[in-house]
C-alpha cells in the first residue's frame, strides 16, 4: 500500500527550529493539504517528506521503509516533487522538459522509448499543456510553466506526489483543472500532499488538512473540522466566512501571525 509518513520531525535551519514534533501521513487514495501562514514550515515539511532535508529527530517512511535507506533513484521513482515557484531559464522545448521526468526510469545512456513518449504525451495532455509541446519553456507564462512542471513530475509516474503551491499564479479555470487532476490522481491510487493557501480549494479538494503554526501542527483531520472551531482563525489571525465547500478570509484580527 502506498504511504508516506513523517513522525515527530524536528528540523533546524540556520540555527532556528523550523519544525517541532511534526507528524503527518498520506496514503494512496488521499489528498492531504498542508496549510498555515507564511513561514509556518510547509515547504520545509514537504522537503523533509521528499528526503531533501534531513531532520534532527523523527522519521520519514515511504511504504514502510526509512527514506534515508532508499537510493536517490528509488526515491525519485516513488516520489514526485513539485517545488514552489519552479524556474526555467533554458530555452528547452516543453516536451523535453517533461521527458526529464522519465530520467529515474532509464538506465544510464539508454535512449527514450515509445513508452516514455506515450507517458510524457499523456502527462502534457492531463496538465493542459500539450498545445505547448514544442514551445521553449522559458517563453511560457508563469501559470503555463507551472503546469509544465507538474507534467514533468507526473511523467515520472510517482506513487507519491508532493506539490508545493501548485495553483499559485493560476487563473480560476486552471486552479480547478489542477485540483481536479490531483483528486483524480489520488483516486487512481496516488498519495498526494499539497501545500495550499486557498482555503476554499483546501476544504473542497482535500481529504484531510494539516494546519501548521510556527513549525508545529495546530490541527489536523477532516477539512471542515480543521477550519471550524476557531483554531484556524487564531492561527491565520483572520475571521473566516464559511459555507459548504468554501472558506474565505474575511477580516484581519490584530497583528500578523
Ligand atoms: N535555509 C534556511 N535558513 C534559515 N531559515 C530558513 C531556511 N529555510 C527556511 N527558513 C525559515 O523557516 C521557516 C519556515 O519556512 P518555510 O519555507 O518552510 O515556510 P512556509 O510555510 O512554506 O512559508 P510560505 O507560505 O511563505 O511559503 C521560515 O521562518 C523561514 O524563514
Amino acid at each position: 500500500m502506498t504511504r508516506i509518513e513523517a513522525d515527530g520531525l524536528r528540523v533546524r535551519l540556520g540555527g532556528a527550529e523550523v519544525l517541532t514534533g511534526v507528524s503527518v501521513a498520506a496514503a494512496g487514495g488521499e489528498v492531504v493539504g498542508l496549510i498555515g501562514p507564511n513561514g509556518s514550515g510547509k515547504t520545509t515539511l514537504l522537503g523533509a517528506l521528499a528526503g531533501l532535508t534531513v531532520p534532527e529527530a523523527g522519521h520519514v517512511r515511504v511504504d514502510g521503509a526509512a527514506i534515508a535507506a532508499l537510493t536517490p533513484t528509488e526515491r525519485a521513482r516513488r516520489i514526485g516533487y513539485l517545488e514552489q515557484n519552479p524556474v526555467a531559464h533554458w530555452p528547452l522545448a516543453v516536451e523535453r522538459v517533461a521527458m526529464l521526468g522519465r530520467t529515474p526510469h532509464r538506465a544510464a545512456f539508454q535512449g527514450e522509448t515509445d513508452g516514455d513518449r506515450r507517458i510524457v504525451a499523456r502527462a502534457l495532455e492531463r496538465c493542459g499543456v500539450a498545445g505547448f509541446a514544442t514551445r521553449a519553456v522559458n517563453t511560457l507564462s508563469g501559470g503555463e510553466r507551472a503546469r509544465v512542471m507538474l507534467a514533468r513530475a507526473l511523467a515520472g509516474e510517482p506513487r507519491i506526489l508532493l506539490a508545493d503551491e501548485p495553483v499559485a499564479g493560476l487563473d480560476p479555470y486552471h486552479q480547478l483543472q489542477v485540483m481536479e487532476l490531483l483528486r483524480d490522481l489520488s483516486r487512481e491510487g496516488m498519495a498526494v500532499v499539497v501545500v495550499l493557501h486557498d482555503l476554499s480549494l483546501a476544504v473542497r479538494f482535500c481529504d484531510r488538512l494539516c494546519l501548521l503554526e510556527h513549525g508545529r501542527v495546530a490541527a489536523s483531520g477532516e477539512p471542515s473540522a480543521v477550519l471550524d472551531g476557531g483554531t484556524a482563525e487564531r492561527v491565520f489571525a483572520v475571521d473566516l466566512r464559511r459555507g459548504d465547500g468554501w472558506a474565505i478570509p474575511w477580516q484581519r484580527r490584530g497583528a500578523a501571525p
